[in-house]
């Protein structure tokens, strides 16, 4: 585990952000093939890489994004773009989570945007993974925020029972994400999100990820277990980073 320590006063979440998205940048090498994740902590690092190609630091980078949004965002910083299809492994992915826990695994997809991410971060050599302190767990859903699971718009409801039905001993409340008027939020790939909310921690992830795996309506899950090579967190008092 390596530490670094700045010296300035207060930082705001976003520039805590900014610091372990231009630190994850520092792995980026000309030539990779890269996996851009979504989301805000992300975004950062996506203009860094944007702004060394353009300053002509970086050459021949080939960008897989994880979202439209990032689709949109390295289109307009000029970042060259592929696909899983045509570049099956990556040489690094850098990405978010929403929770990491002293494991290294995470929670991800509160953006909505997991599956994509778990295509792309499955196919990669290294993932390095951008937080601030915030998202550090004791236990994977102990923020008590949001687990996102992707799921088939056909009968969600009964999806979102049987989740909630399988962590009935750690209190789960399963809910539809919607966004600001109401209605279902849709993924890039046409889907819903149910959110599981837990009382209690969900113990074997592994059994946990499984069971999920096999409810039929269930697409893909929020849990990236055993996926993430570093880990950079930007804290008020300095860098972190721990290695698998
Ligand atoms: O998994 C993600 C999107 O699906 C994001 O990485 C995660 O939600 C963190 O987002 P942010 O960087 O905005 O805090």
């Amino acid at each position: 585990m390596e530490a670094g320590f700045f010296s300035s006063s207060i930082l705001t979440q976003d520039e805590l952000k900014k610091i372990a998205a231009y630190k994850a940048v520092e792995h980026v090498e000309s030539g990779m093939i890269l996996g851009l994740g979504s989301g805000s902590t992300v975004k950062h690092a996506v203009d860094r890489i944007g702004e060394l190609l353009q300053l002509g630091k970086l050459h021949n980078i080939i960008g897989i994004t994880t979202s439209q949004n990032t689709h949109q965002q390295a289109v307009s910083l000029g970042i060259p773009l592929s696909d899983l299809d045509d570049h099956p492994v990556l040489d690094l992915a850098i990405d978010g989570a929403d929770e990491v826990d002293p494991h290294l695994n995470l929670v991800k997809g509160r953006c909505g945007s997991l599956l994509r991410e778990k295509m792309v971060e499955g196919a990669c050599k290294k993932f390095v993974v951008i937080v601030d302190e915030s998202k550090l767990v004791d236990y994977l859903g102990g923020s008590g925020l949001a687990m996102p699971v992707e799921v088939v718009p056909f009968c969600w409801k009964f999806t979102a029972k049987m989740l909630q039905d399988l962590f009935r001993n750690s209190g789960c409340v399963a809910k539809l994400k919607c966004g600001e008027s109401g209605e279902p939020f849709v993924t890039d790939n046409g889907n819903y999100i149910v959110d599981m909310y837990f009382k209690k921690d969900i113990g074997d992830l592994r059994a946990a990820s499984e069971a999920i795996l096999r409810l039929a309506g269930v697409v893909e899950h929020g849990m990236f277990l055993d996926m993430a090579t570093t880990v950079i967190v930007a804290r008020e008092l300095g860098i972190t980073v721990k290695n698998k």
